[in-house]
């Protein structure tokens, strides 16, 4: 079933007195579940098109359309890269607002609350401000938050490209795991191949601007991964190299742009 159809989508912005053309007749479907990650150079319009999709933006021309299967859940959660948690409330009260703000149950939004907080390893931690807390604990209440919202997507903007190596293979993997749980509809933008291949069902390839998809590529490895299963495995190594090459080229265009 499909989860998230786009269609002939374009998107123009006026900078000064000059157009630029950040999407260009963007067509795709995206499955119900799905894990659905999206590499492309700088500039080639990934935050727009999730922007367009979080209803933050319109498009010039085209048409969104995400399936929503019930009225009572927020149609779109989104992660971002940082600033993501709100400074004044503790990790629980962060990661209860948007089920607080849907005037739940209290018992619900308790028990919702509770199960996130554990999946991300943050219980002990939960009367922190986010002052108080680690990047990566930070980002662990930016994605227990938006699973806890229950949305019909989510939205993830390199969620974990302020964080080092060892943080983002740990958080990789939780992801994962509360995914694998949930089975939500993902679209999750990266500039990391190796982190596409790890996640992703399927990998959008975008071209310099105006962004077009380029490239959609299937990712058949079995679940659960790890990062050392995808770097020993010889198909992977070979859809790394083919992205590589053309992102490489793709970089290359913007630079003589
Ligand atoms: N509100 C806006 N007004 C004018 N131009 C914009 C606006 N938002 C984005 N752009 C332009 O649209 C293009 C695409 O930007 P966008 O942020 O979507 O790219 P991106 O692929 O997410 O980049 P990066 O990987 O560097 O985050 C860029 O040229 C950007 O300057």
């Amino acid at each position: 079933m499909s989860k998230i159809q786009i269609e002939q989508l374009s998107k123009r912005f006026v900078k000064r007195d000059k157009y630029i053309e950040a999407l260009k007749d963007i067509t795709l479907t995206i499955k119900q579940g799905e894990f659905v990650c999206l590499l492309g150079p700088s500039g080639c319009g990934k935050t727009t098109l999730l922007r367009i999709l979080a209803n933050l933006e319109k498009p010039s021309t085209g048409d969104v359309i995400i399936n929503q299967t019930d009225k009572k859940k927020p149609l779109q959660s989104m992660v971002f890269q940082e600033n993501g948690v709100i400074p004044w409330l503790t990790v629980e009260e962060n990661v209860a607002f948007g089920l607080k703000m849907r005037h739940l149950s209290n018992d619900f939004v308790k028990e919702r609350t509770e199960y996130y907080l554990q999946k991300v390893g943050l219980s002990k931690f939960r009367r922190l401000y986010p002052k108080e807390l680690s990047g990566g604990m930070k980002q662990r209440v930016s994605i227990a938050r938006a699973f806890a919202n229950d949305p019909e997507i989510l939205l993830m903007d390199e969620p974990f490209a302020a964080l080092d190596e060892q943080n983002k293979f740990i958080l990789q993997e939780e992801l994962l795991a509360i995914w694998q749980e949930t089975r939500k509809t993902v679209l999750f933008i990266t500039h990391s191949i190796d982190e596409a291949l790890l996640l992703s069902d399927r990998i959008l390839l975008m071209s310099a601007q105006p962004g077009k998809i380029i490239k959609d590529v299937a990712i058949e490895m079995n679940r659960p991964r790890s990062i050392e299963k995808v770097r020993s495995d010889p198909e992977m190594t070979k859809i790394f190299l083919d992205i590589w090459e053309q992102l490489q080229s793709e970089v290359k265009q913007t630079r003589l742009k």
